[in-house]
């Protein structure tokens, strides 16, 4: 059994990405802070309702119960299970930007099994790129519970819990740059004339190649840009004038003030 307390963007694209996995939705349980949200998103996923966190937390028993409301609500959430988690031994895992293992386990009872993980949005459609981090309190078998949901949703990797500011910028905020690339792409296009939801389309199927090539290449991003760039042409013109309003710097400069914002979060 799996349950998700919180039913919003990330908690729901989870649920959605594990549903459309193959889960059976009766093993999928969700509960939101308005019992009414939650029986709206399991009519409309199948998934089961929880009227109540601690219902969620008993359902599940020694399950995995995935916490993902917001990173400020995260300590009354886990000291309202903490007793049912306790008893039934659950597997906790935060998503939370910015709250470390540490923090997480001062709100529950010493030696629960407590995860710490930060996927991203396109678990909705099970491309992820997932980092988890297990407290030693997590059995093995559970470790492989865990990374069976996460490897349902997407990719992803077991990360040392102090890469964790950097990796929930490179992988769980990044998603939010390159839609705002995205939909720059679209403006541009749609100012040359071409209707919005073409460019969108072509824009995005750009993005996704691009990505897809970079994964499957030997070569570098920099030298898979010069195989775009011929001397004189196009692209490389592009590329100079992107460089003189400063797109590079402007990308380390947007990672850096993401990872310092998950820092200043603990
Ligand atoms: N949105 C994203 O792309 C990502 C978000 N995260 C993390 O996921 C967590 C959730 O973020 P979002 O889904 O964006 O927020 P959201 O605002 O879309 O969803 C929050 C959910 O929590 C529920 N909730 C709030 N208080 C509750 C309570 N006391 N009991 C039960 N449910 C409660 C709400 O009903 C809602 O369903 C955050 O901690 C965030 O750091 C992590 C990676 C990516
Ligand atoms: O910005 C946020 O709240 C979350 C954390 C990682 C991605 N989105």
């Amino acid at each position: 059994m799996i349950g998700f307390i919180g039913t919003g963007h990330m908690g729901g694209a989870l649920a959605r990405g594990v549903l459309a996995a193959g889960a059976d939705p009766a093993s999928v349980v969700v509960s939101a802070k308005d019992a009414q949200a939650a029986r709206d998103f399991a009519e409309e996923t199948g998934a089961r309702p929880a009227t109540s966190n601690t219902e969620l937390v008993t359902a599940v028993g020694d399950g995995i119960v995935v916490v993902a409301v917001k990173p400020y609500a995260v300590a009354d959430v886990l000291e309202e299970i903490n007793d049912v988690a306790r008893e039934s031994g659950t597997v906790i895992v935060s998503i939370a930007a910015g709250l470390e293992l540490a923090t997480l386990a001062r709100h529950l009872a010493p030696g629960q099994p407590l995860v710490r993980a930060m996927p991203n949005v396109a678990a909705s459609v099970r491309a992820s790129m997932t980092a988890l981090c297990f407290s030693n309190s997590v059995t093995p078998a559970q470790q492989d519970a865990v990374r069976e949901v996460f490897a349902a949703v997407g990719a992803h990797i077991t990360l040392e819990e102090k890469h964790f500011s950097v990796f929930s910028a490179l992988a769980g905020c990044s998603p939010a740059f390159t839609f705002t690339y995205i939909d720059a792409l679209k403006r541009a296009a749609v100012a040359d004339g071409l209707p919005a939801a073409q460019a969108v389309r072509i824009a995005a199927q750009a993005v996704e190649g691009a990505a897809r090539l970079v994964l499957a290449s030997e070569l570098s991003p920099a030298d898979l840009a010069d195989t775009v760039q011929s001397p004189g042409g196009t692209t490389v013109a592009g590329v100079v004038e992107l460089e003189r309003a400063g797109f590079g710097a402007a990308v380390v400069r947007g990672v850096q003030a993401s990872i310092d914002k998950d820092r200043n979060l603990s």
